[in-house]
């Protein structure tokens, strides 16, 4: 892909990113995603640009794993591109059958991470996706779980990265890829 044709993406979809005031709590600036979905051009560009970034630089990845519940908007088209198949981390208490789970903070309230105990085999090389990454709790109990399965953690991608929170330093030694920064 060209530099022009990876900005013109980029610009999209962050002309495609709302941000609402108060939401879901006083004081959060809550950025909404959900323009992406309503332009197909724009879906169609994060999904580009994340093909790309994995294609040049997990080349080994075996499975994509997506966070409850955006991460699943953007995980399966992800891995249908690459011809790998997806896996989900949910909120405690959604996946039926022996589970692993997880609690962690996020930044307006507490939640545990859950995942079926076959759903990524040991040595498994994975790639996580999520929409945000705000303080970085939601992906770092998903790291947590790949751990617990002995799955490899190659790296996050996420859309968009709330910079000011730091979320990144709290997934260190993992790298996050993001396509917006705030
Ligand atoms: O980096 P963190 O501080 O952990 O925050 C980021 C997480 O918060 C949001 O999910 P949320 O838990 O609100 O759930 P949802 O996707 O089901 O709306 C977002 O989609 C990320 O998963
Ligand atoms: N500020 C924010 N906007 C949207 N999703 C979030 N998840 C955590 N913080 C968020």
């Amino acid at each position: 892909m060209t530099d022009g044709a990876k900005e013109e993406k980029l610009k999209r979809i962050s002309e495609s990113i709302r941000a609402f005031p108060d939401f879901p709590t006083k004081g959060i600036l809550f950025r909404d995603i959900c323009p992406i979905l309503k332009d197909p051009k724009s879906l169609a560009a994060v999904i580009d640009l994340f093909e790309e970034y994995v294609r040049q630089n997990h080349q080994d990845v075996g499975m994509i794993v997506g966070l409850d519940a955006r991460g699943f908007l953007f995980g399966p088209l992800l891995a249908q591109r690459l011809g790998i198949g997806f896996a989900l981390v949910r909120k405690r208490g959604k996946l039926p059958g022996p589970t692993v789970s997880v609690a962690y903070d996020l930044e307006y309230g507490k939640a545990e991470a859950e995942i079926q105990e076959d759903a990524v085999a040991p040595g498994q090389k994975v790639v996580l996706i999520d929409d945000l990454l705000a303080t970085g709790g939601t992906l770092n109990a998903a790291c947590e779980l790949m751990k617990k399965q002995q799955a490899h953690v190659l790296g996050c991608l996420v859309v968009v990265e709330m910079k000011d929170l730091n979320g990144a330093d709290k997934l260190k030694p993992h790298t996050v890829f993001s396509l917006v920064q705030y």
